[in-house]
């Protein structure tokens, strides 16, 4: 087993707390499910929001998907001029006996294309 980072990003199509969650749990589960992790295997998650974030905090999604006892970090992403807005960023840690290179980093919505250089 070893410890590896996973990637993932969405856009929400508006900043209310309905769609933070419901954008964040599929996130979350498309991440999780195409790199076969288990809940055992998280070892912390750290979101970010762009600062036109303000609905709910993303980790409210993970924790109502039982991930309650994994340590979950929220931060503002920075805002950068022409960035993607209205986008949650997830960087996972898990154990996986997976190579880096084996693991498949998600990207939806409007964050499509943001990392095209990684594997989807
Ligand atoms: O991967 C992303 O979500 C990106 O927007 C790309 C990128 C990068 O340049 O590597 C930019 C900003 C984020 O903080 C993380 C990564």
């Amino acid at each position: 087993m070893s410890v590896r980072a996973l990637r993932g990003a969405t856009t929400i199509d508006r900043d209310s707390r309905e769609e933070i969650i419901t954008r964040t749990k599929e996130l979350l589960g498309e991440m999780f499910l195409r790199n076969e992790v288990d809940k055992d295997q998280l070892i912390s998650i750290l979101f970010t929001g762009t600062p036109d974030v303000h609905g709910a905090f993303p980790a409210a999604a993970a924790r109502e998907l039982g991930y309650g006892d994994v340590p979950l970090m929220c931060a503002q992403e920075l805002s950068i001029d022409g960035g993607t807005p209205l986008c949650i960023r997830v960087m996972a840690h898990i154990e996986t006996t997976k190579a880096r290179d084996e693991l498949r980093h998600v990207y939806l919505w409007g964050a499509k294309g943001l990392r095209d250089d990684l594997p989807a």
